[in-house]
């Protein structure tokens, strides 16, 4: 039987997300990111489509290195304005049923507890649909806004992440047992102490002696995505992620990438089967090939170079308005995100001056998985990309809202159910079911933050 795929609308509470410049495009919706009504519009829109969810991105900071400044990054509205992705998951939650939602969270600036607080609120509010994408950021916008000189290494900010998980593990897992919350009237107990314990935690990063502040939600653990595909990055989401979101523009990144992340699951003691990889997904759909490419045509014509310059610099670290267009790009380490730097430069197939880098990235799909036709066409191209990488899902980017996801839950999603590879109904209650399986609410034994349930009392 064909393998079923997973697919998330892939977000961002701001108006210039991925597709710079088309904020200008008549009739995109995405200005309206303030109004309450957009996000369950979508919300609804999305569940209609039968989506696992919604996946919020986030950032902390202002691209600032493309031109060593902020300007066109505000100008174009990249990733600036920007709100808090957390605050719509509860109306989109109230306007569903079904829907999923991943909200990214970086875990190099606040600290755990309350963070732990934050999404344990969400699975109780959410009936276990929450999921937690975990990135450590690469904006120094960001590490200026809370306080410090510049980012703190790359490697450190994944060591620093290692030991926020292990926080959040005990508080979600190992804090309060189940039945500790007994609701006795009678007895005016509500529960239990000798149920409810200290997590006594001190280490490099944090000191947290708890309890957690949440009674056990329905999933506990919010389902853990990971988003960052550097060698660092993959052996993090190789240990704790249950999805990832790989990055990598071309076939052969995510076949590498992925086969990667599975086997250093399984060397961690891991079953490869409990981790989903999903890669990002531009898709413009047309009832027929002219009406898509004569959507793209009018995408590209308001697609802004200087925007995705913008992006590309905050991403990768890498400034191409101070490169000789004629240069080859040469790989250089930087703090920023690994994975953007190596795009076009580790992982690209043969050297790429700077001029060709701005081309590709000036060009509506230039940076990852790119398919414009029919249906039929569109569905083709997920089923290669399914086979060729070996890759669970995608996550769906929306360039019009709500045009491009609407066009992909009316016209793409029937024809994947219509060849068995896209479920036609929800069956599952919670997020980690929907990806693994009925009865899966909670953490599979061979995660790492089982171990916290096994442990004994901690107080
Ligand atoms: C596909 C993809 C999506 C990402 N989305 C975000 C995001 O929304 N917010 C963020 O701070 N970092 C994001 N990142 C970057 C990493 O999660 C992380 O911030 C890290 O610093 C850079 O990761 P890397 O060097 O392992 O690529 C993303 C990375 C990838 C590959």
């Amino acid at each position: 039987m064909a393998k079923k795929i997973h697919l998330n609308a892939f977000e961002m509470n701001c108006v210039g997300h991925i597709a710079h410049g088309l904020w200008r495009y008549p009739g995109n919706n995405r200005h309206r990111y303030t109004d309450i009504r957009y996000w369950t519009e979508l919300a609804r829109l999305l569940e209609r489509g039968k989506f696992d969810a919604l996946f919020l991105a986030d950032v902390l900071g202002v691209y600032d290195v493309y031109k060593q400044g902020e300007e066109t990054a505000i100008r174009e509205a990249v990733q600036v304005p920007c709100n808090d992705p957390f605050l719509v998951v509860p109306p989109m939650a109230l306007a569903t049923q079904h829907l999923g939602f991943a909200v990214t969270f970086s875990t190099t600036y606040e600290k755990p507890f309350a963070h732990a607080r934050r999404m344990s609120t969400l699975d109780h509010l959410t009936k276990g649909r929450i999921a937690w994408n975990v990135v450590t950021s690469y904006l120094p916008g960001a590490a200026r806004n809370f306080g410090l000189d510049g980012m703190i290494r790359h490697d450190e900010r994944y060591e620093i992440a290692e030991e926020y998980l292990d926080v959040s593990y005990k508080l979600w897992e190992g804090s309060w047992e189940d039945g500790a919350v007994v609701r006795d009237a009678e007895r005016g107990v509500y529960a239990d102490p000798d149920k409810v314990h200290l997590i006594s935690h001190e280490g490099r990063y944090f000191k947290v002696p708890g309890p957690h502040l949440s009674e056990p939600s329905l999933q506990r653990t919010p389902v853990i995505y990971q988003a960052g595909s550097s060698a660092r990055g993959r052996a993090f989401a190789a240990k704790h992620a249950e999805a990832v979101f790989l990055g990598g523009g071309s076939v052969e990144a995510l076949r590498r990438y992925a086969g990667d992340i599975r086997r250093q699951a399984a060397a961690c003691g891991r079953d490869p089967g409990h981790l989903k990889l999903m890669a990002g997904l531009l898709a413009i759909v047309g009832r027929t090939e002219e009406e898509a490419c004569r959507k793209l045509a009018d995408y590209q014509a308001l697609y802004s170079v200087e925007g995705v310059l913008a992006h590309y610099g905050g991403g990768s670290g890498y400034d191409l308005s101070a490169y000789d267009p004629e240069d080859v790009l040469e790989y250089a380490e930087t703090d920023h995100g690994r994975t953007a730097a190596a795009q076009f430069t580790k992982d690209s197939p043969r050297p790429k001056k700077v001029r060709e880098v701005v081309e590709t990235l000036g060009t509506l799909g230039g940076r990852g998985l790119f398919v414009v036709g029919t249906p039929e066409q569109v569905a083709d191209k997920i089923e290669y990309w399914v086979e060729e990488t070996g890759i669970d899902g995608f996550n769906v980017t929306q360039i019009v809202s709500p045009d491009t996801l609407r066009d992909f839950v009316e016209l793409v999603v029937p024809e994947l159910q219509r060849r068995g590879l896209f479920r036609e109904e929800y069956e599952e209650e919670t997020l980690r079911e929907r990806l693994f399986g009925r009865g899966i609410r909670r953490l599979p034994e061979d995660h790492p933050g089982a171990a916290y349930r096994k442990q004994p009392t901690l107080t």
